[in-house]
Parts: C-alpha cells; structure tokens; sequence
C-alpha cells in the first residue's frame, strides 16, 4: 500500500512545521499518510510570490485536478493550489479566469462570440444584437430571486417625525441613533448617501414576508433624508445593546446562558427557514456576518439578530423547497463577513457559491463562535462562579485576528477556540463540546442546521 501513497514536494517554512506530521518527509519529498492530495501555497509579497507551503495536505479534501491550478484570494494576497498527481505541487499554473470567476451569462455569451468570431463575425454579431435587444429583460438580473415571495407592502415613514438623540454605534457602513418615533423609543440607522446600496439591501431582507419573529429584530420602516441626502431604516430599541457589550458587562449563570443560546439560535433557525404561509413566503435568507456585535440582547435576556446588510436571499421556488439541493449561482463576492467569524471555506476562498446552502452552512460556523463567546462568560461553567473575562474569537490564540494569522489557524492547524479541559467533568461540559464540535466542523457538509442545534439546546434543560 505503500507504493499507492500520494508523494508530494515538501518544503515548508518555520511558521509551517504542521505539515512535517501529514507524511513522512525525506528531503523534498512527502509520502502522505492520510491524503490523496498536494497542496502549494504562496503568500504575495510586493507583486512577488513567496513560497509558503509545498506539502501534503493536512486533511482528505476533493483535489480532482491533476496539475495544480493556482488560484488568487483575498485581493491577491494569497496563491494557492490542490491536486491530486505525485509531484504536481512543484508546479502552480496560473488560470486567469479561476482567479476572477464571471456570472455564467457573460460566460455564454463570451463562448458565442467567440464561436460568432470564427464562423462568420459580422452576421453572427448583428444576430446577437438582435437578440440582445429583444431579450435584454432576460439578462437584466443576474441571479435568479425568489419566484414566489412577495415584499410586504413597503413601509415608508416620514422622517419629521423622527428624534434622532444619541449614537450607540458606528459601524462600517452606517451610524446608528437612539432616537423617538411617535412616542417610542427606536434604533435609527443612518446610511450616507454613498451607501445607497447596502440601505437598500438591509431594507429588502427587513420587508420580505414573515419577517416578524422573536429572534429578529422588529422592522418600523424605512425613510430618506431630502434630495437622497441619506436613508434610514428603523428598528425597535433593542435595551441592552449588542451581545459583544452584554458579554463584557455581564456574565449569565446556567440558565440565562441557556437562554441566550436558544435564543440565539432559534432567531438564526427562523431566518434560515423556508417558510410558506397564506399570508406570503419567506424564503431562507443567510445572515453571512453573524457576530457578537450583530446580535442584540433584550431587557428579557434574549438575543436578537440585526445587521442584514450582508445577507443573500436564498432563491427557492415552489415545488423546489430544499434549498440543501439547490442549485444557483449567488449574488456578489464570496469572502463577505467579519474575520475571526469567516469558515475555513471562505478564509480559503474554496466555497462553492454553485450551492446556495454554502452560505447557510458559514452561518452555522459563525453561530459555534457565538455560542462560544456566550458559553466563556457562564459563571456557572467557571471554579467559584468566575468566568474569565470576554474575549472575541482566537483573540486568546493570535492576539491581534489577522487573515494570514486565521489561515494558518484555521485551516492549516484546524484550530479552534479553546474549550477549558474541565468542562468535561461538569453534567453538560460533554454536550456543550459536542454541540461546538459539530458546528465549527472545517467541513462544511458535516455541520448542524441551526433547528438541529436549537433541539440540542432543548435537551440541555433538562439537566
Ligand atoms: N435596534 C437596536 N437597538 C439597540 N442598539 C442597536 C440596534 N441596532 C443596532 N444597535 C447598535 O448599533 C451597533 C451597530 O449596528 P449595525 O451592526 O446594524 O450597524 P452597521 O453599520 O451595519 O455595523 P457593521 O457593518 O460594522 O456591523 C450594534 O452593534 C449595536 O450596538
């Protein structure tokens, strides 16, 4: 069996020693112990490529290409490949087109005119144009949305009777106020003008049908400032603001820490439901940048989530309800999201954006950090009723999150964040690390759905 090993080139920095224990290494060569496939990895340095990894890969992953087709992330960052011939790591070659994939229409079309330009150019063009124009309705969207669910009747407000008072976060892409609106106390985003799109994104994912649930935060409407000067969504007021504050100020016993995971992950099983009703459809919607500060807490001790401004509606139509089995190409880039809460699908740019449920399945991941994060301040899961104090992801592990720091982390070491070893001894430590376990799995197939982790939660009430 020896002779059907995979054998890889093996050369590996300091920063690389992982690699050394994924086959036996003599010289630059590997014999891969637990792999069929050879991976390379290049850090970019000044337009240069920097040789970081030449070995076997550090887990069985599909590599179906015989020769390693390189291919560029995070803004050109990082050059990797996989494959799955002996040696075929020594040699990376460049695919432009991986590097940037198009929407397919432009690739159909790119293929016609290329086979147009052959044949003969000019009649074949004028018959493109023709068709073009004809048809220019069909090539307006890019990708399919949902064939059946209807927005809710759109909520404009005015925004006179708006207060704005006082800030209670900047983010990246708008400043939201405490503010009153007829009377009530409410949560109003201000997007510039600039920000348009990502208003408009929000205000869609906030209107879809069904929308209104416990574990989301309730939508008032929507406005804009005179001349386009700015638009604003508004919410409930959430009392004690994001996740990431309450954790540092507080620190829940058993069962508010309970709570607030069933919570949590009740909320993101709604927003991923496919849900038909009477009154209208929602379809599944990925939040795709679940963190500790896009989660509310209620004066009740429950969460919500908010911040859909990175979200995809998930396209699914009627007599085709599992999206798991869908098929669609997604709207925009893959690598969308907060660093320390990215899989390792989308830290390593291999998800596969042909699947809608990818998107569905990064959330999971996500959510296992939240549930971390919540679990690390559960005075009743610490010696003497102490938790440490809150930290955000592998901020113990790496200290300042970089991409490169979360790559090697992540996905080279299979890393996660660390689970006190005497949580095996407490009635629900087992389950806890289980439930972790299974949701920041590095696959993402072999994940939980949120209702299956809302159901473990259930079982832990019992104890
Ligand atoms: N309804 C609300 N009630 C109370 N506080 C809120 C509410 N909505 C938002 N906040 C506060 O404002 C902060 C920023 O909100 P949000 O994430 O929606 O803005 P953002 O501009 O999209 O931020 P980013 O893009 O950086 O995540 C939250 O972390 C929270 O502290």
């Amino acid at each position: 069996s020896l002779l059907q090993k995979r054998q890889c080139t093996f050369q590996v920095g300091p920063r690389n020693q992982q690699y050394k224990t994924t086959g036996n290494v003599s010289g630059s060569v590997q014999l891969c112990e637990n792999t069929q496939c050879c991976v390379a990895y290049y850090v970019i340095i000044n337009d240069q490529p920097k040789l970081d990894v030449l070995a076997c890969d550090l887990v069985e992953k599909s590599c179906p290409d015989a020769i390693c087709r390189g291919q560029t992330r995070f803004d050109g960052r990082l050059l990797w490949c996989t494959c799955k011939t002996d040696f075929c790591n020594s040699n990376i070659t460049l695919i432009p087109e991986l590097e940037a994939p198009q929407p397919p229409y432009f690739n159909i079309k790119d293929q016609i005119m290329k086979a147009g330009a052959l044949i003969v150019p000019l009649l074949f063009l004028c018959f493109l144009l023709v068709i073009a124009v004809k048809c220019r309705h069909l090539f307006k969207k890019r990708v399919p949305r949902d064939c059946s669910s209807q927005a809710t009747e759109t909520s404009e407000i005015d925004i006179a009777d708006i207060e704005l008072q006082q800030i209670l976060g900047h983010g990246y892409f708008a400043t939201v106020w405490q503010g009153k609106y007829k009377g009530s106390v409410v949560a109003v985003k201000v997007f510039p003008a600039s920000r348009k799109h990502k208003f408009t994104a929000e205000k869609e994912v906030y209107e879809l049908p069904l929308m209104n649930h416990a574990g989301i935060v309730p939508f008032l409407g929507s406005g804009s400032k005179p001349d386009g000067g700015g638009w604003l969504i508004v919410l409930q007021f959430v009392e004690s603001g994001s996740l990431h504050s309450y954790l540092c100020k507080h620190s829940p016993n058993w069962m508010l820490t309970l709570k607030l995971c069933q919570s949590l992950s009740q909320g993101l099983a709604y927003l991923h439901s496919d849900l038909h009703k009477p009154d209208g459809h929602k379809p599944p919607v990925a939040h795709r940048d679940l963190t500790s500060s896009n989660v509310l807490v209620t004066a009740d001790g429950t969460c919500v989530l908010c911040d859909f401004g990175c979200s995809t509606i998930v396209p699914c139509c009627p007599g085709n309800r599992s999206s798991r089995s869908q098929t669609t190409i997604m709207e925009g880039p893959a690598q969308v999201g907060t660093l320390p809460y990215m899989p390792p699908e989308i830290l390593e740019g291999t998800v596969d954006l042909n699947s809608s449920w990818c998107l569905i399945q990064a959330d999971i991941y996500a959510l296992a950090l939240l549930l971390w994060e919540i679990l690390m301040r559960c005075s009743d899961l610490f010696e003497g009723g102490v938790a440490p104090q809150h930290l955000l992801p592998y901020e113990s592990e790496l200290g300042v999150v970089t991409l490169d720091s979360l790559i090697q982390f992540v996905c080279h070491m299979d890393e996660r964040p660390a689970v006190p070893r005497h949580w095996e001894l407490l009635p629900q430590g087992p389950v806890l690390q289980e439930l972790l376990t299974d949701c920041w799995d590095c696959e993402a197939d072999a994940r939980l759905s949120a209702a299956c982790v809302m159901e473990r939660l259930a079982a832990l009430q019992t104890l």
